[in-house]
């Protein structure tokens, strides 16, 4: 099936029969995916499963080796519109370490030509005290919260987030769950990379699993799986 742009309701991502070579291995095989704007996507699979590849696939961070896709109607291929809607938070949190907390914030919003509460901001995420301190000389987890408040300050239209709630206290969990829940009811769509499916459903309650290179929709509950039981 060819991918058409002609709906009044623009979907936020969709990809066809995506091939995707790394090395010797075919990460991805043939994948499709629809994602409509303001859905949110929490995408699983074992180590190794592609979901970083997907991810950096879907913010035109990688090529395809065979298929097509489009973002909010542009061609994947068309690296620059894509990414003017996306936001990618990898495990490269793409935080300025020679920066604070709050430089990065108002950075960011000077480069997005937006504005936003930084004081609020950093307040929320339990970083007031460490406003003014070189981000490089952060805690991994306080750089994590970082990155999680600049991501739901922006708000972009598609948010890819890979890994949310690694090096998070379970109060940076809870964190992370109301910032992206904050840009999700802002208006933007959310993917969602996460081996802690209890947690991030809650804010993204359409789980997909990556597995042997395709997705599979999830058609049960997690519960109702055996130990090991595939998708
Ligand atoms: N630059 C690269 N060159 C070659 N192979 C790579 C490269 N990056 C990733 N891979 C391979 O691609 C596959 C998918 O990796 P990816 O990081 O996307 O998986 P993942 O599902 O995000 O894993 P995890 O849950 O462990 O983070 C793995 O087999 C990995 O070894």
């Amino acid at each position: 099936m060819s991918l058409t742009t002609s709906s009044t309701e623009v979907p936020a991502v969709q990809l066809r029969g995506i091939w995707l070579r790394l090395g010797r291995d075919a990460v991805l095989r043939g994948l499709d995916l629809d994602v409509q704007a303001g859905e949110a996507v929490t995408l699983l699979g074992r180590n190794g499963a592609g979901k970083s590849t997907l991810l950096r696939l879907i913010a035109s961070a990688l090529s395809s080796t065979r298929g097509e896709g489009r973002i909010f109607g542009y061609d994947l291929n068309d690296r620059r519109a894509v990414r003017d809607h996306i936001h990618l938070l990898g495990h490269d949190l793409g935080l300025y370490p020679d920066l604070t907390p709050r430089e990065n914030l108002a950075f960011a919003l000077k480069m997005h030509a937006q504005v936003g509460n930084i004081d609020t901001a950093l307040e929320r995420a339990d970083l007031t005290r460490a406003a003014e301190r070189r981000v490089r000389f952060l805690s991994a987890g306080m750089k994590k919260r970082l990155a999680l408040t600049r991501l739901a300050l922006l708000s972009r239209p598609l948010i890819l987030v890979d890994e949310p709630f690694a090096n998070l206290d379970a109060e940076g969990r809870e964190l992370a769950i109301a910032l992206m829940g904050q840009a999700k009811a802002a208006g933007s769509t959310l993917i969602v990379a996460a081996h802690e499916p209890e947690l991030s459903l809650r804010v993204a309650p359409r789980a997909l699993v990556l597995e042997d290179g395709q997705l599979l929709e999830h058609g049960r509950p997690l519960e109702h799986r055996q130990p090991g039981e595939k998708a």
